[in-house]
């Protein structure tokens, strides 16, 4: 039961909070980068489970339909005070007017430093919370009472540090199942790929299904994402190829570590043709819900039609599966890999399945080409001179060149244009030129 002294009488049964938590929630959930409809009216709402983490938090996940789309379930952790201290004013979400919460305010307790700091008190002593379960690696001791803060900037997640030590990512959009996130680093680094920072522990809800919602690993101090970097050198007119050269080498070492870790896929006569009917699917697909994609379309299967007639290249295997300059730091000299969530448009069934090893690599490239159009002015040489080094760095650690397969490549490389344009427009509408441009190029076979 919630809250303490200024507790509301009634039970918190899930229809019940959602006389309280509809209005407030409809209102602030379109504003969140996270979720997957932005700008869009949610037009049905159901709370999924909820869980008192402590008196005044609230764990909840929520099913959520918005204008076009399908369910999609969110975790949320909602402050619940009389009063709000003025620091935790920016984290409002609302004042309901009806039901049990009516009287008070709902805040994202993320931003609560005392909901936060319980948070981590409870991935240090596993335990259990009604349906949440706490687990952590035996053989690391988290230390108490680390300070958090939540880390801002554009996420499709929300992260908290924790005294530059640890770093939480509590999972937004849910999907059912064992995250990636935890699975694939903890495997890499059990078998020593010094590439990725092993998570410590993790927390899991098993209503309505075994779900992972959030993992805390080592918090890489110091380091810099390659957006950042990317854009840095942009800015300054300093090259790039280096650092793009040991990413790519980087990337292939993590390719090689998963190939080892993970039970490869089994090479298929028909894969050719297999991965270009699924890549016109989510074509047609995509174009449905994107209709800047439309003119585009007959001219993207080409790309497609060469893959079809080529075979798919390299044997399938686990990959990264979302590659881009957001996900890999540079601490030092060295570079490391993070996010393994892959696509998070896509089911995890999909996203776990074994893929080409050079779509991670195509991610990449789009990312060059991402920050060369972010960048004013306009740099598409750097892009190009990136490009290019990032699969020399490749091809010198996996004994094999990106480059080879250029349809194969070029494939990919519209695949995820096409995935970017989902994701743009649905989380970051005014980004959808960015794709799109790389759409045009190429529809164009250039
Ligand atoms: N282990 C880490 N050490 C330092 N910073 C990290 C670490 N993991 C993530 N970050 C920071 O958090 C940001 C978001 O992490 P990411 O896993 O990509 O989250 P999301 O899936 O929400 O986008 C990264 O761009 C990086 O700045
Ligand atoms: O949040 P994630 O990092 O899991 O990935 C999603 O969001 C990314 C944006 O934050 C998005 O990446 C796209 O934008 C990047 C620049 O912000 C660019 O470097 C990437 O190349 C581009 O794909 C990613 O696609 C999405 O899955």
């Amino acid at each position: 039961m919630l809250p303490t002294a200024t507790q509301p009488r009634e039970g918190l049964n899930p229809p019940l909070l959602l006389t309280s938590l509809a209005g407030v929630l409809r209102q602030w959930l379109p504003e969140q980068r996270w979720f997957a409809g932005k700008g869009l009216p949610v037009t049905d709402l159901a709370v999924v489970s909820t869980t008192e983490l402590h008196p005044g938090c609230l764990h909840l996940l929520i099913r959520s339909r918005h204008a076009g789309s399908r369910d999609d379930c969110y975790q949320l952790l909602l402050g619940v005070s009389r009063v709000l201290p003025p620091r935790l004013h920016h984290a409002v979400i609302g004042r309901p007017s009806e039901g049990p919460l009516a009287g008070f305010t709902v805040y994202d307790a993320l931003h609560d430093p005392r909901s936060a700091a319980l948070l981590l008190e409870r991935l240090r002593t596993p335990g259990t919370a009604g349906p949440l379960r706490f687990e952590r690696d035996a053989q690391t001791v988290v230390p108490p009472g680390l300070t958090p803060r939540v880390l801002d900037g554009e996420q499709s997640n929300t992260s908290l540090v924790y005294g530059d030590s640890y770093i939480l990512k509590v999972f937004r959009r849910i999907q059912y199942g064992v995250n990636p996130d935890l699975e694939v680093p903890r495997a890499l680094a059990g078998e020593g790929c010094a590439r990725v920072p092993s998570p410590v522990a993790w927390f899991w809800t098993n209503e309505p299904r075994k779900t992972t919602l959030g993992v805390l690993q080592p918090f890489l101090r110091g380091a810099t994402d390659g957006w950042t970097l990317a854009l840095q050198s942009l800015a300054s007119g300093r090259d790039f190829t280096d650092e793009s050269y040991e990413l790519g080498r980087a990337t292939a070492e993590v390719h090689l570590a998963l190939a080892q870790v993970f039970v490869p896929g089994t090479p298929d006569r028909h894969g050719g043709r297999r991965l270009a009917a699924a890549m016109i699917s989510r074509l047609d697909t995509t174009a449905r819900q994107v209709p800047a994609l439309v003119p585009y379309v007959s001219r993207l299967r080409a790309a497609y039609d060469a893959v079809a007639a080529r075979g798919p290249g390299r044997p399938p295997q686990r990959i990264h599966g979302d590659l881009h300059l957001g996900q890999v730091l540079r601490a030092g000299h060295r570079w490391f890999v993070i996010d393994f969530e892959g696509e998070p448009a896509h089911p995890i069934a999909e996203r776990i399945r074994a893929q080409a090893p050079v779509r991670d690599v195509a991610g990449m490239l789009r990312s060059f080409e991402y920050a060369a159009h972010a960048g004013r002015p306009r740099r598409p040489r750097w892009a190009q001179r990136c490009r290019e080094a990032y699969c020399a760095g490749y091809a010198a650690e996996a004994a094999w060149d990106p480059r080879a397969q250029a349809d194969l490549l070029r494939a990919h490389e519209t695949d995820r244009a096409v995935y970017e344009a989902l994701y743009e427009a649905r989380h970051r509408p005014d980004w959808l030129p960015v794709p799109m441009a790389a759409i045009a190029r190429l529809a164009e076979g250039r």
